[in-house]
């Protein structure tokens, strides 16, 4: 197991440039199964979601070359399903989220695939309900095999059909999405979620033969086509990865420079930083983060206190409520961070605490914090990563921090940032990972 050592009160500065989005990868790496030509998808991320996923269609037949570090070719002429039937694939899939992104483009490919439960962040439930509404909407059956605990789907023509979503989950319209490509006739999916990696992913479809419209909007239509051809795409750079910069330079910086946002796909997250006293310049494609001594918290128009919550896109993304919070430890003001969508995603304030921070978890979906004003440093502490986001949430309070603090079960947070310790040494940070 890993950990990392972050010696405290080292200022950023200088430019950091962003990965390729993890969940994008995700989506469009599955994507290639959809095709027996060659997909080249470029500025992949090197994190270990990504990675793991690779593997597991390695092992599944797929040919991956890798023409450079972030630049692959997937080419499935010759997938060996019989792996589907495995113990080690089901294991494999408890890994990494993204496994369930298999289901509809082997579905749509081959008309059979195995639902084995998904792995990733433990964030509360995360439900499936939508993907199997999906699914069956399209023409889908579903046997349970209880001695494997997956779920057998098979459907020998998937049929278009109009779905209103029970929710706008994520990974389940990306995954309807692509079970539709193939099917015939006309699909059309309401309430379907939008989020720039599920555009993105639309565009590499529409760009393999698929007719997609509706892309961005909450209302997509799939129009079936008999069959997808090869593709060249590129990934957007990760909004995540970026908001958690942009965290990281408020609270830690001596200015910043984001480089290549792609500031079209940050929706509303910029503008939810400056709702927290956060300045952000924009310098063509590059954020610039001044040093601020002080940042303070808006209030509503009335003077209410502010409240930041999640909601399907484009409205808040979830995957940076943590970050949100723990600047806001060092804001002037006070705010109230409600987490809706998941409801194990708070808890690591605990170590905040710990650590000096004031916040009151008034339940496990919603925070109140008032934050110091700098005038009070957060103490140094031992911690362990719950998941990825409150992990990089835990590194930046330690690199506020006073003094040696310690993070365990990193993992967490390598499943989602490439080389975090290396590219933050190399603006500043004094952070060192050690093997025990
Ligand atoms: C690999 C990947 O892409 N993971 C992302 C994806 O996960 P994932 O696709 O698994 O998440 P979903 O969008 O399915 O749902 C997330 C959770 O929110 C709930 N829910 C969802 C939609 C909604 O309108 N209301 C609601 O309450 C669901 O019940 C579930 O508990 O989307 C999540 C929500 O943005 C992100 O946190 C994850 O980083
Ligand atoms: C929740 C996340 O990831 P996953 O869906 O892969 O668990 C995340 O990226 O914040």
């Amino acid at each position: 197991m890993e950990s990392f050592i972050i010696e405290g009160g080292h200022p950023l500065k200088g430019t950091i440039t962003p990965q390729g989005a993890k969940n994008e990868a995700l989506e469009v790496i599955c994507a290639s199964i959809l095709t027996s030509e060659p997909v080249r998808i470029q500025n992949i991320p090197d994190i270990l979601d990504v990675n793991n996923l690779i593997q597991l269609l390695v092992d599944i037949g797929m040919k991956v070359t890798r023409n450079t570090r972030h630049d692959y070719t997937f080419q499935a002429d010759h997938l060996n399903l019989d792996y589907l039937g495995s113990q080690e694939f089901v294991n494999k899939c408890s890994k990494l989220r993204g496994s369930v992104l298999l289901i509809g483009p082997l579905l749509s490919r081959f008309g059979k695939a195995t639902i084995a439960k998904p792995g990733g962040d433990k964030i509360g439930r995360r439900r499936l309900d939508t993907h199997f509404q999906g699914f069956k909407a399209l023409g889908a059956r579903f046997v349970y095999d209880e001695n494997r605990s997956t779920f057998e789907i098979q459907a020998k023509k998937l049929k278009g059909t109009y779905m209103l979503l029970g929710e706008a989950s994520v990974t389940g319209t990306a995954n309807i999405i692509m079970s539709a490509v193939l099917a015939e006739g006309t699909t059309t999916i309401y309430n379907a979620a939008c989020e720039p990696y599920i555009q993105q992913l639309c565009h590499l479809l529409n760009a393999m033969g698929a007719n997609i419209s509706g892309i961005a909007s909450n209302l997509i239509t799939v129009v079936g086509v008999k069959v997808l051809h090869g593709a060249k795409h590129e990934i957007l750079p990760d909004m995540i990865e970026i908001g958690s910069f942009i965290g990281m330079a408020a609270m830690v910086g001596e200015g910043v420079r984001i480089k290549n946002v792609s500031l079209q796909n940050l929706g509303i997250i910029p503008d939810t930083f400056r709702r927290i006293g956060v300045k952000i310049n924009v310098d063509g494609n590059d954020l610039v983060i001044p040093q601020q001594k002080h940042y303070a918290v808006d209030t509503f128009l009335d003077g209410t206190i502010l409240t930041l919550s999640d909601a399907p896109w484009p409205g808040l993304t979830p995957d940076l409520l943590s970050v949100l919070l723990v600047v806001a430890t060092q804001a002037r003001g006070t705010v109230l961070i409600h987490q809706k969508m998941f409801e194990s995603r708070l808890f690591f304030v605990d170590k905040l605490i710990d650590m000096g921070a004031q916040i009151i978890l008034c339940d496990p979906h919603r925070a109140v914090v008032v934050g110091h004003d700098r005038k009070r440093q957060l103490r140094a502490g031992r911690m362990t990563s719950p998941d990825i986001r409150a992990g990089i949430a835990l590194l930046i309070a330690a690199m506020n921090a006073k003094g040696t603090s310690r993070i365990d079960n990193i993992e967490q947070i390598d499943r989602g940032y490439q080389n975090i310790e290396q590219r933050l040494n190399h603006i500043g940070a004094k952070i060192t990972r050690v093997t025990e």
